[in-house]
């Protein structure tokens, strides 16, 4: 079907329906209003811009509520695109679909909280009241996740934590491996895959076994594609000095016994090679193409979807499987013959031209979300939006 530009997007047949996004309503209360609107709201942009749009690109939410088997949705794109609204309303339709679910943030930025209109604050398991089945939310606390990793490596720079190893005297040979940034800085990014082997590892045990959903709502673009990066970052760093403290500690087993450091160095080394095998543990997790899918959310706007495409590409690069592309907060058709919204529409159809040009993006399910004339927020909202989004 070819483009048909403006014209089509402001499709008349809609304009009755939806008010346009200055049309402010301040509360969001009405379940029936809400769904009223959801039923006319398009299921997908093709609909909306022509009206013999051959074909559907529907969410294809039957097959991601099929089954009974665990299975993971990362949700992932640029700043403030609307990862939060889509992640919880996702989740919220698995939980109205039979699916015990949690939500998970692990941006350090939390808005989960503010998404749900309930404190999820505190790292433990928070019950969302609302849906069908057990809808259960947790925000990590990225600063514990970094004190986590400041307790393996001591925390007190790299002259300390080599001493600790056994290693003092190898610190300024080891320049190269970059031992330093690891542990004077934790690597970019490493908050976040603490935080979701946190939650892979207490997801193992009988008392949360139940879930069969599990919603990742991650940081912005930019710490996602250090995530990935990092169990090789790591994986090698930490592999590299575990070698060394092994060459050496045979060689030197017998003095240290005599000064008592032998089990703090054995302690040190122990957990960062569990450090390490959590982190490949998440790498792999990423990499799981029967239970675990990156859904990128963009919005339509040169730069979002610039960046959507370049994470787009590193997801695949790092054979993370991704398979669906949302594009939020599209223009409902104007109703009157205000030049601004002509003009915004004109932008965002180009920019989702883009989109169907573009090598990397192209060939995804494209979801597309309209923009709102009310803020998602609570479980009715967010029952609302996923009603519109995920079909
Ligand atoms: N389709 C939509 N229609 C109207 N408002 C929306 C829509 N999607 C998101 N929003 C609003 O946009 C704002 C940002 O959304 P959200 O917090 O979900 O984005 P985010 O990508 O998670 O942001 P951050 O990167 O800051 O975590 C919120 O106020 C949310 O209610």
């Amino acid at each position: 079907m070819a483009i048909v530009g403006n014209q089509c997007f402001h499709s008349h047949s809609l304009k009755s329906h939806v008010s346009p996004f200055w049309n402010f309503k301040p509360s969001f209360s009405s379940r029936s209003l809400s769904l009223s609107i959801a039923r006319k709201w398009p299921r997908t942009f093709s609909q909306v811009r022509s009206v013999d749009a051959p074909t559907e690109a529907p969410a294809g939410f039957e097959e991601m509520v099929l089954g009974t088997q665990r299975k993971y949705y990362m949700l992932g794109g640029k700043g403030g695109v609307g990862k939060t609204s889509c992640a919880a309303s996702l989740a919220v339709k698995f939980a109205n679909n039979g699916h015990p679910t949690l939500v998970v943030s692990t941006d350090p930025a939390h808005s989960l909280s503010d998404s749900f209109a309930q404190d999820l604050t505190g790292g433990t398991l928070v019950p969302v009241d609302g849906p069908y089945s057990p809808l259960f939310a947790l925000e990590i606390n990225p600063e514990k996740a970094r004190e986590e990793f400041r307790s393996v490596t001591g925390g007190s720079g790299v002259k300390d934590f080599m001493d600790g190893m056994g290693l003092g005297i190898l610190t300024e040979q080891l320049g190269e491996l970059k031992l330093g940034e690891l542990l004077n800085s934790p690597p970019p990014g490493l908050d976040e895959a603490i935080a979701i082997s946190k939650v892979m590892k207490f997801l193992d045990s009988q008392e949360y076994d139940m879930f069969t959903r599990i919603v990742f709502d991650t940081a912005p673009t930019g710490h996602t594609l250090r995530l990935l990066s990092l169990p090789d970052f790591l994986d090698a760093t930490i592999g590299k000095i575990l070698k060394l403290k092994q060459k050496i500690s045979m060689a030197t087993s017998a003095l240290k016994s005599v000064f008592g450091q032998q089990e703090n160095q054995q302690n040190a080394a122990d957990k960062l090679e569990k450090l390490r095998e959590r982190m490949i543990k998440v790498r792999e997790l990423f990499r799981d193409t029967n239970s675990t899918e990156f859904v990128i959310v963009t919005i339509p706007t040169v730069m979002a979807i610039s960046e959507s495409s370049r994470l787009c590409s590193s997801l695949k690069k790092e054979g993370v499987p991704v398979k669906r592309l949302v594009v939020n907060q599209i223009l409902p058709p104007s109703t009157s013959d205000c030049k601004f919204c002509a003009m915004k529409g004109k932008d965002q159809a180009r920019s989702i031209s883009m989109i169907e040009s573009d090598p990397e993006l192209s060939s995804l399910t494209m979801i597309y979300a309209p923009l709102v004339d009310v803020e998602i927020r609570g479980v009715p909202a967010l029952q609302f939006l996923g009603d519109i989004v995920w079909k």
